[in-house]
C-alpha cells in the first residue's frame, strides 16, 4: 500500500483547534500520513491567545533536517511562522530537500486578534515563501496586508490574486469567510482563469481553526495526487461539512468538526 506522506510547519494550538492539531486531524481524516514541524508553542483556548512561544531557528532546521533525511514528504502545508529567520530557514529547507506541493496559508493574526507573525516578516512572506506556493491561501486581511490593496469588491479581491500569481504562486485562493456576501466565495486564480467557489455562510461561532483546516485539506490531496482545482473542491466540502456539523466546544470561537465529512459520506 502507497500512503501519501504529508508535513505541516506550524505553530501548536493547545486548545486543539487551530494550528498543528487541525492539520494533522485534517490529514487524518482525509487518509493521508501526516508529520509536523512546530515552529511555536502558543497557550490558547477557544477565547483567547495567553501566550506565543516561537522555537529558535536551530529547533526548527534540526525538525527538517530529521524529516529531510528520512521521510520524504509528498506535500507541505506551512501555517503560523512568525518571525522572517524562521521563514527564512523554512524557505531554505524546503528547496534543499526538494519538497513539492506546497500550501501556503500566510497566518497573521488569530481569530481572538492576538499576533501569530511580526509585522516586519511580511516582506519575508513575499520574497521567499509565495514563490514557493504551488497555492496560497490568504483571507481576506492577509490578502490585503501582502497586497497593500483593500479589498472591498470581489473586483478588488480578484486583483489581489493577480499580484499574488505575479508574486509566484502557481494557484491563488482569496478565502471569503471575512467577507460580507450571504454566500461565502473563496476565489481561485490560477493564472490564466478565475473560478469562484459559492458556499451558504453559516452563522456561528465555531469557526476557530476553519483557515488552518482548509489549507491542511488541499494539502492532503495534493500529496495524493490530485489536481491542485480537486483539491481545492475537497477541501471546500470538508471545511462546509466541519463548519455545519459544530461541536460546540469552549465558550468562545470554538473548532470545527474534524469528523463532519467522513460521517456524512458514510451515512450516503
Ligand atoms: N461562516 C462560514 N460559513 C461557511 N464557510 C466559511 C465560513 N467562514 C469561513 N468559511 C470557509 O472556511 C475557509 C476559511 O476561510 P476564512 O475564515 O476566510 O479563513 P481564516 O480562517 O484564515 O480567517 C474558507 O474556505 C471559507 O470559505
Ligand atoms: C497556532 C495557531 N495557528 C493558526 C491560528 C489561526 O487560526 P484562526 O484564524 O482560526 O484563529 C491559530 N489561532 N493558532
Amino acid at each position: 500500500m502507497t500512503v501519501a506522506k504529508v508535513l505541516t510547519i506550524a505553530g501548536s494550538d493547545s486548545g486543539g483547534g487551530a494550528g498543528i492539531q487541525a492539520d494533522l486531524k485534517t490529514f487524518q481524516e482525509l487518509k493521508a500520513y501526516g508529520m509536523s514541524v512546530l515552529t511555536a508553542v502558543t497557550a490558547q483556548n477557544t477565547l483567547d491567545v495567553h501566550g506565543v512561544y516561537p522555537l529558535t531557528v536551530s529547533q526548527v532546521e534540526e525538525q527538517l533536517d530529521a524529516i529531510g533525511a528520512d521521510l520524504k514528504p509528498d506535500a507541505l502545508k506551512t501555517g503560523m511562522l512568525f518571525s522572517a529567520e524562521i521563514i527564512e530557514a523554512v524557505a531554505s529547507k524546503v528547496k534543499q530537500y526538494e519538497i513539492n506541493n506546497v500550501v501556503i496559508d500566510p497566518v497573521m493574526i488569530a481569530k481572538g486578534g492576538a499576533k501569530l507573525l511580526q509585522d516586519e516578516a511580511i516582506e519575508a512572506v513575499k520574497e521567499h515563501l509565495i514563490p514557493l506556493a504551488t497555492v496560497i491561501t490568504p483571507n481576506i486581511p492577509e490578502a490585503e496586508a501582502i497586497t497593500g490593496l483593500t479589498l472591498n469588491t470581489i473586483a478588488d479581491r480578484k486583483e489581489a490574486a493577480k499580484h499574488l500569481h505575479e508574486l509566484g504562486a502557481q494557484c491563488v485562493v482569496i478565502k471569503g469567510g471575512h467577507g460580507e456576501e450571504k454566500e461565502v466565495i473563496d476565489i481561485i486564480y490560477d493564472g490564466e482563469t478565475f473560478t469562484q467557489l459559492l458556499n451558504e455562510r453559516q452563522y456561528t461561532e465555531n469557526t476557530h481553526g476553519t483557515g488552518c483546516t482548509f489549507a491542511a485539506a488541499i494539502a492532503a490531496d495534493l500529496a495524493k495526487g490530485m489536481s491542485f482545482l480537486d483539491a481545492i473542491r475537497v477541501a471546500r466540502a470538508y471545511i462546509q461539512a466541519a463548519i455545519e456539523d459544530d461541536l460546540h466546544i469552549g465558550s468562545g470561537h470554538g473548532p470545527t468538526n474534524h469528523w463532519a465529512y467522513q460521517n456524512r459520506r458514510v451515512k450516503v
